[in-house]
Formats: structure tokens, sequence, C-alpha cells
């Protein structure tokens, strides 16, 4: 029986197929000359790829069709200093004979014995790439034979080769290294592709070498000019990585055609950033919004991510949040796309009954809001531990690391300002240059928070040498979201290791704003920046009378810490007491208030 996509592909040529299945390779040979000939004309005829995995005795086991980019591969058993005893011979219908990446993983999560692949050509064979494991230094790695003639590849004994890798996987204790080395590729600035360094950092992804050039014209097959894509594929070579990535978006056609020359997984600044966002979302809702994000950014280009890398891959673009394997079928990405917006559409119903309830209470919402990294989480948490209310129960701290995306969900605390008005923090995911399209769509919702606040803290870190770019990315997200006209306070946060020149020119650039600098670190002019925020915040407060009988002394207690006492005075049935109040501490306590001023 032929395996894999067999869809579409008519009954006559799977009976072709069929007849693979009585012949027999020589043992010791690789393949045999009437296998290579027909699966390479059946894959003329069909297009995709097809692979036939042949055992040491020369039995065969398995036939499959692929789609174009990927093949099946049948499910072997894997022990840790044996190869499996089975070579894979497929073809590649795109006509590079070069070992893809998903080939290459095949052969090293399998152990194969080899793994050919035969660059099926208009009319001829254009080449032939054998792949066969390897150990240096105690790693598993691999070696590529290439562009082969099918003379040349019939006349290899393999079986001498297989038995010496099997020698040396005895000898050695082999640690299969999973990581991830890139080349990162920019053509629009080197700020830019600093950034993308840091963002594969922050995904654990080691950068083995960087390819810059501004470009003109956008390529349609490769993004960048053929000339550059080969001098890429040396550089991947050399380097010996396993990952390309590009800071600009790719179409699916460019990433195809990019993976099939440099024969490395390519990806783009977008899946990048939905993988770090997979990683770090926490809640329910978040992880929702980025599998939703990347459902539907793979949906557009149907990354090939095939039945080999979801049988043994792992790495960047193969998991969602819930590490489960995304299949490319689109109709099956559709109905999960369906069922992820209906949860959403619950929890986002909770939280709006959750806003309704913070509204109604009348307290001035505050959202912390800026690049990642410039300090946000950190403030928070000083400034909820510096301004404590009494009112909420103490939360665990939030996430604060020197990583991008540290912060994922927005999360909402209570501090009382210094005229003692109870007020809700929130503390956001952190804004990046090119954040994708679909992932600000996503999450809309949780940065609904900002969309409702009454004033924004834009933080920034002065003492970066792009804060002009981090300042504008920001206010663009800003502006999509709606919020651009909401009153603003710049802080200049990192104000400790920023200098001075820093310091004045955003002053000066931005002296139509309300700047203060702070560090939240060491704690550097909180109070005025907090001074600022009481000032900003539109006041509901309300000068009230309150007359309170001596058998209630909390709730005295509770007015000294939550109101501005003007005067205070002890008569016959209670403590008579004028304040100025806000909104809650005057819903709370209002049987007690005999007239306001
Ligand atoms: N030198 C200095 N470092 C600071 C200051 N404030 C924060 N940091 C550091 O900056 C790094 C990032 O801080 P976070 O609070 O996680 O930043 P964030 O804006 O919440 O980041 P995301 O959640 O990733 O968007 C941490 O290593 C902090 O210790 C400061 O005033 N001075
Ligand atoms: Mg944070």
């Amino acid at each position: 029986m032929i395996k894999g996509n067999v869809e579409g592909v008519r009954d006559s040529i799977l009976a072709e197929l069929d007849t693979i299945y009585s012949m027999t390779v020589e043992k010791g040979k690789l393949v045999s000359p009437e296998i290579v000939a027909l699966i390479t004309d059946i894959t003329r005829v069909i297009n995709r790829e097809i692979s036939v995995s042949i055992d040491r005795k020369g039995k065969i086991l398995e036939v499959a069709i692929g789609d174009s980019n990927s093949v099946e591969l049948p499910i072997l058993e894997i022990s840790n200093k044996k190869l499996s005893g089975v070579k894979v011979i497929h073809t590649h219908p795109t006509g590079y004979s070069k070992l893809s990446m998903i080939d290459i993983s095949a052969l090293l999560k399998l152990k194969l014995d080899a793994i050919l692949a035969i660059g099926v050509g208009e009319t001829d064979i254009t080449g032939i790439n054998i792949g066969y494991c390897k150990i240096a230094n105690q790693e598993l790695t691999y070696e590529e034979i290439e562009n082969l003639s099918l003379e040349k590849v019939m006349a290899i004994d393999y079986l001498d080769k297989a038995l010496e890798i099997e020698a040396e996987l005895r000898k050695n204790d082999v640690i299969e290294d999973d990581s991830e080395y890139a080349i990162v590729v920019g053509v629009d600035s080197e700020e830019s592709l600093d950034e993308l360094e840091e963002l594969a950092r922050a995904c654990d992804v080691n950068v083995a070498g960087r390819i810059f050039q501004k470009i003109k014209r956008i390529d349609n097959i490769f993004y960048i000019g053929s000339g550059k894509v080969k001098e890429l594929a040396l550089l991947r070579q050399i380097k010996n990585a396993n990952l390309i990535i590009f800071d600009e978006e790719l179409s699916g056609v460019q990433i195809k055609n990019l993976e099939a020359v440099t024969g490395c997984k390519v990806i783009d600044r977008t899946i990048l950033i939905l993988e770090i966002f997979a990683r770090r979302a926490r809640t329910r809702e978040a992880k929702i919004q980025v599998e939703l994000a990347q459902l539907k950014y793979r949906s557009q280009r149907l990354i090939g991510l095939g039945s080999v890398m979801s049988r043994t891959g792992g790495g960047i673009g193969t998991k969602g949040p819930g590490e489960k394997k995304l299949e490319i079928d689109r109709r099956r990405i559709k109905d999960e796309i369906f069922a992820l917006r209906q949860e959403l559409e619950k929890i986002k119903k909770i939280r709006a009954l959750q806003r309704t309830k913070r509204e109604s209470s009348g307290i001035p919402r505050v959202s912390l809001v800026g690049y990642t990294n410039v300090g946000k989480s950190t403030l928070r948490n000083l400034l909820v531990e510096m301004y404590p209310s009494d009112n909420t129960v103490k939360k665990e701290a939030v996430f604060a690391e020197n990583m991008l995306f540290a912060t994922l969900d927005a999360t909402t605390r209570t501090m009382v300002l210094p005229d003692k008005r109870v007020t809700a923090l929130t503390d956001t995911v952190g804004f990046v240059r090119k954040l994708p399209h679909d992932l600000i769509e996503a999450f809309k919702s949780t940065l609904e928070e900002v969309i409702f606040s009454d004033l924004l803290v834009h933080l920034v870190d002065a003492s970066s040498e792009t804060v002009v770019e981090q300042i504008k990315s920001v206010e663009n997200v800003l502006t999509e979201l709606g919020a651009i006209d909401k009153p603003t306070i710049l802080a200049l946060n990192k104000c400790d290791i920023a200098t001075e020149e820093q310091i004045n020119k955003l002053k000066e650039l931005y002296s139509n704003m309300n700047i203060v600098e702070i560090s939240a670190k060491n704690e550097i002019n909180i109070d005025l920046l907090m001074d600022q925020i009481t000032l900003a915040l539109p006041r509901t407060m309300k000068k009230v009378e309150f007359l309170i009988p001596y058998s209630e002394s909390s709730v005295n207690a509770y007015l000294h810490r939550n109101a501005i006492i003007e005067s205070e005075s002890y008569e016959a049935d209670g403590t008579l007491i004028v304040a100025n109040v806000s909104d809650e501490v005057y819903n709370r306590y209002s049987k007690f208030i005999t007239k306001e001023i």
C-alpha cells in the first residue's frame, strides 16, 4: 500500500508505485536504477515527493507520497548505539538535490543508514545527494555528499560505511544537540537586525552569523537577490547553522524556495515573534490568542511542517503553546480557529464583566505601556510595593526580567496615590518594532485595558541607542489601538545608566509632553512620577461630611488611610469628619455621610 498523501493521485499511478514493493535492491547497494527511474518519472507527473524506505537486506519497507516538500517516513525502532538499518531514497520535485532541513532532521532523528535526495529536472536527474550520520566531538551530525550521478551512486557499497558509523556510535556517548544555530538576514536596517538577534536569543537560538544587505527591489522568488542567496547558503554551511531567520515577512513560496536552495529551515521575524509569545504566554487567554495568530499566519503560507517534522522534529515554528503539533491541513486549521475564537469570546465576556465592576467602582486606571524590556514590570512591582492599597491582598510580583517580552498578560493591581485615591495599575505586554499585525489584532483584547485607561505612563529606556524609534513604534501601536490621544506621561527610565546628553535630547524632542526621568531599579524620582500621575488623573473627589458613631472605629481608621481629612471633631454621637473622598470611599460609607459640601 502506498502511504502518505495519496489524495488526488490516479489509481493507475498508485498501482505503478505498488510494483516497487515487489522489487529488491542488491545487498550493499543504496538503490536500484529501476526504482530511481520509476519514482523520478512519477514525481514529474504528480509534482510531489516520493520516498522509498529499504532495509539492509534490500527489502522494500515502505513507499510513500508527500506533498511538494515533505514526505512521510516509516516508524522505526530507534536505539542509542545503533543505526536503524534503513535507508530512505526520495525525490525532490524542485530539481534541487540538496538535503533539506527536514531530510537532515529525519536522518539524525531516525538514525537512518543513509538518506538520498534525487533532484528531478524536467527531463533528467539533476543530481543525487547522500546524507550519512557522522559523529564529531561526541555529537551526532551529518555529512552530505553532493551532486552525484546515478552511476556513481550505484558504484557505492555503503555497508562498510554503516558499520563504521555504528562502531563510532558504540564508542562514544553521543549527545544529540538539539540546539538551533541561526543565520540572521536583514535588508532594512542594522538596528532592526540587532533586535532580531535579541529576539532569536529570547527564543534560545544561538546566532551563528549574519548577513545584511540593503535591497532596492524585493525578489518574488527569494526575497533577496539570487547572488545573496548563494552567499547565504555558503555561510550557513560554513557555520553549520540549522536555521535561517529573515528580518522581514516572507511569502510561503519564498520560504519554500529558500529552504530548497539552502537546505535549511527558513523562518521570518513574525514566526519568531509568534514563537516567543507562544513560549511566554501564561494565561489561557494569551495562549489562545497566540495560537490563533500562529494558525492564521501559517494558513496564509501553508508552511509545510511535513509529517517528518511533526514526527521527529522540534524547534521553532513546529509547536504551538500547548505543545500541539500543527497540521497543515487548511480545513483543520479553520475548525481550530473557530473553536479557539469561541473560547476567547467566553473569556472576553468574563473580562468585560470584571471591567464593568471596576468601572462602577470609579477607580481611575493607569496603564504602563512601552517597548519591550524598558522596565515596566520593575516599575509596577515597585509602585505596588511603595504605595500599597490595603483593600487588595498582596499578590505575587510580576515577572520582571532582562529578556524580551517577559510580560505577556496584562495584569492589574491597585495602589494608593499620595492624595489617597485608589488607582488600578496595569502592566502590559512590551511592544516591538514590526510587531506582527495579527498579533496586535489578537492582543487587542488584552490591551483593552490600555484603551479604557484614564492615563498612560509611557515608559522608555532612556539609555537605549534606538529610543526614538522605540517611542515611534509604541506610538504606532497606540494609534492602532485608538489610544494615542489619551493623557500620557513620558517616563524616561534607566536614568541611572543614561547619559546626560541622552536625557537632554529626549527632553528637547518631547518638550510638549509631561516628562519625568526616573529609575525604577534604583528608585530615583518615583515620588515625582507619582505627583505627575496624581495631577494628571481626572478628579472625581468629593468633599463630604461624615458622622461616624464611636462604635465604628474601624471606619474612622479607614478614612484616615483612604481619604484626605480636612477637619475632625468629637461630638456627642460620634466623630464628625470633613474629608475629600474618591467615589469608592464615597460609595463604601455613604450611610455615614451627613452632607456633601
Ligand atoms: N539600569 C537599570 N535597569 C533597569 C531599570 N529598570 C528596569 N531595569 C532592568 O531592565 C530589565 C527589564 O525590566 P522589565 O521590568 O522586565 O521590563 P518590561 O518593560 O516589563 O519588559 P517586557 O515585559 O519584556 O516588555 C530588567 O533587567 C530590569 O532589572 C532602571 O531604572 N535602571
Ligand atoms: Mg514586563
